[in-house]
């Protein structure tokens, strides 16, 4: 079966605010700290404000008065102000970075736990690569928003108010000089933004594609160099390699351009103050205090500007990671398809099964199965035959609920199928599939995969029954040796067995097939071919069928051509009939 990718489509502009929403959703379920940090945040801004206004009276005092034990005092309490300060700046971080922690912990979990609960629809549409850039970098992103910026933005919006107000309190006409670089600061910061978002989620989205790309690049390494492609690929690398670059470089250039625009800012708000400050002083206006309360300010007062300016850039990629995670969470899972549908318990099955006018499209127009009816009895075999891209895998895809009937119905034992939950039907199944799937662990746990709970000796008698047993005797630690992912180290045929020793010991009442295609020693061949017969006997098998000698034996074979089933019989009656499936045979057509 071939996967689609399809074109990345352009993201549409998102809706920044209810993506915020949901991600406060997340920290609601640490309210009580969230309030403390809060009101820790609440402290220290106040702190902050206090300090340099403590330092403006201790110069009047000094300057003004000489009064050095004033000047003394208001030291001493500039130093309790800093402590206590830094004190809890340190412990609101640290409580922040457990919520953060937490919530992307969540986060992390509900992403994980949906992507399970889609259909393979989704993941046959869906570049792995880009998934998987959604599962870390992008929840990483959050976190790290998380940790660093929500803290900083609440002080700095708090020192501002705070700030403003005490400038305010001391001189408002040096205050509405101060304040003259806002409107410019935000026109600047307006400027820049705009475009950094688009170029944000645009460096993303390309990074997701080059991951795709990668994690498609070394899985088939094989494929790739039996083909010769690396030039090729190596070539379409560096395309993807220079989109992500170029949009990581204006990305980042563009926000480079903040802090430089912020600190121009900063130095002339610091002269302009100055300037005018010393004027007011020497008129008698204002005392050297206030021009220092204000100078301090006019920076304490840039510097949350610009961490806000900062942290907006953070926050605006945390919200593109955070949209494109709940992009996902938003798609429909497998089940609610079906919300209205009352599913039935069953608690086991004879294996039974009926196609009854089944019609089924992967893509609107396209049919892929047309007008299909077949009835199999309990514990027969059934093979499909016919050529490639005739839809034997869409059969299996359909059975066992991968994809459900656009029209018609799938019955078993009598009851349309999508009245059972697609997890109890796969209790009922067993699939034995070509690429033999194996994952990193020992071969007991393997075997042990169709069915946890089996104890050693039950693995043994599976391993024993699929012909698996003399081969894994001969491995340097028996059933202990350690596979690693893909199976990296045995043979196909042996994976095979192994894969046949799992079906045996998860005993469903209905084998799915597909046999395997490559060719395989005649040793191995013959214990597979043995294993088989032992893991189909008793059960209703629908095969996907290579080999001559497992169609011979099927009760009933299905000859598929464009979606129908255009001649279907035991094998002698089909080669009788001289038909299509006589063609494939006698080698006219296409094989079989
Ligand atoms: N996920 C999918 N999305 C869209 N079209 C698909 C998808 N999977 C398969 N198809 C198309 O459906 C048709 C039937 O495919 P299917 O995989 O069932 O054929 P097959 O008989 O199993 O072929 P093969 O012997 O090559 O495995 C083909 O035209 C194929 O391109």
């Amino acid at each position: 079966m071939s996967r689609h990718h399809p074109p990345m489509k352009t993201e549409k502009a998102k809706d920044t605010v209810s993506t915020l929403k949901r991600l406060f959703a997340y920290f609601s379920n640490h309210q009580g700290k969230v309030y403390l940090v809060l009101f820790m945040v609440v402290c220290s801004s106040v702190l902050g404000i206090l300090g340099p206004y403590l330092l403006g009276m201790a110069i009047d005092h000094y300057v003004g008065s000489k009064q050095f034990d004033t000047f003394l005092r208001f030291l001493l309490m500039i130093g309790v102000v800093y402590f206590l300060y830094s004190i809890i700046s340190f412990l609101q971080n640290y409580w922040m970075i457990g919520i953060a922690q937490k919530t992307v912990y969540s986060m992390r979990t509900d992403l994980f736990d949906h992507l399970h609960k889609l259909p393979i629809r989704f993941f046959d549409q869906k570049q792995h690569g880009d998934l998987m850039s959604r599962v870390t970098n992008d929840i990483e992103n959050v976190s790290r928003t998380l940790n660093q910026s929500v803290i900083q933005v609440f002080s700095s919006i708090l020192t501002l108010t705070l700030s403003i107000s005490v400038m305010f309190y001391l001189s408002p006409f040096l205050t509405f000089v101060t304040l003259f670089i806002v409107p410019l600061m935000f026109a600047g910061m307006k400027w820049i933004t705009k475009r950094t978002k688009r170029l944000f989620k645009e460096q993303q989205q390309n990074l997701g594609e080059l991951n795709g790309f990668i994690e498609e690049a070394i899985s088939n390494q094989k494929a790739v160099k039996m083909f010769s492609k690396e030039e090729k690929v190596i070539e379409q690398f560096a395309e993807k390699n220079e989109k992500l670059r170029q949009s990581g470089f204006w990305a980042q250039t563009y926000t480079g351009f903040i802090p430089k625009l912020m600190n121009i800012l900063n130095n002339l708000s610091f002269t302009v103050v100055a300037a005018v400050g010393g004027y007011l002083a020497l008129k008698g206006k204002i005392s050297i205090g206030t021009i220092v309360v204000f100078t301090e300010y006019s920076r304490q007062f840039t510097r949350p500007l610009n961490d806000l300016a900062n942290q907006f850039n953070t926050l605006l990629s945390a919200i593109a990671g955070a949209e494109r995670v709940f992009e996902i969470m938003d798609l429909e899972v497998e089940e609610k398809e079906n919300e209205k549908v009352k599913y039935e318990e069953f608690p086991s099955i004879k294996g039974e099964v009926q196609f009854k006018d089944v019609n089924f499209s992967y893509e609107k127009g396209n049919p892929t199965i047309i007008n299909t009816n077949f009835h199999v009895h309990p514990g027969e075999t059934v093979a499909f035959v016919g050529p490639t891209g005739s839809g034997k895998t869409t059969m299996i895809h359909l059975l066992s609920r991968f994809y459900d009937v656009d029209s018609g119905v799938i019955l078993m034992d009598g009851r349309p199928n999508q009245t059972i939950k697609r997890e109890q039907l796969r209790k009922f199944m067993g699939f034995v599939l070509q690429d033999s799937f194996i994952f990193e662990g020992t071969i007991k746990e393997n075997i042990r995969y169709g069915r946890l709970d089996a104890t050693d000796e039950e693995v043994k008698e599976a391993a024993k029954l699929a012909n698996a047993h003399s081969f894994i005797m001969k491995l340097p630690d028996g059933y202990d040796t350690v596979l690693h992912k893909g199976g990296a180290g045995i043979s196909q045929g042996q994976k095979q067995l192994l894969s046949i020793a799992r079906a045996l010991l998860a005993d469903p009442v209905i084998l799915i097939l597909d046999e395997a295609t490559s060719s395989i020693d005649t040793v191995t061949e013959v214990a597979i071919q043995e294993a088989l017969q032992q893991l189909m006997k008793g059960r209703t098998s629908f095969v996907i069928a290579h080999r001559l000698n497992t169609i011979r034996n099927a009760d009933q074979i299905f000859v598929l051509k464009e979606g129908r089933i255009i001649e279907r019989g035991t094998h002698e009656t089909l080669l009788e009939n001289r038909g299509f499936y006589y063609e494939l045979n006698t080698g006219a057509g296409t094989s079989v």
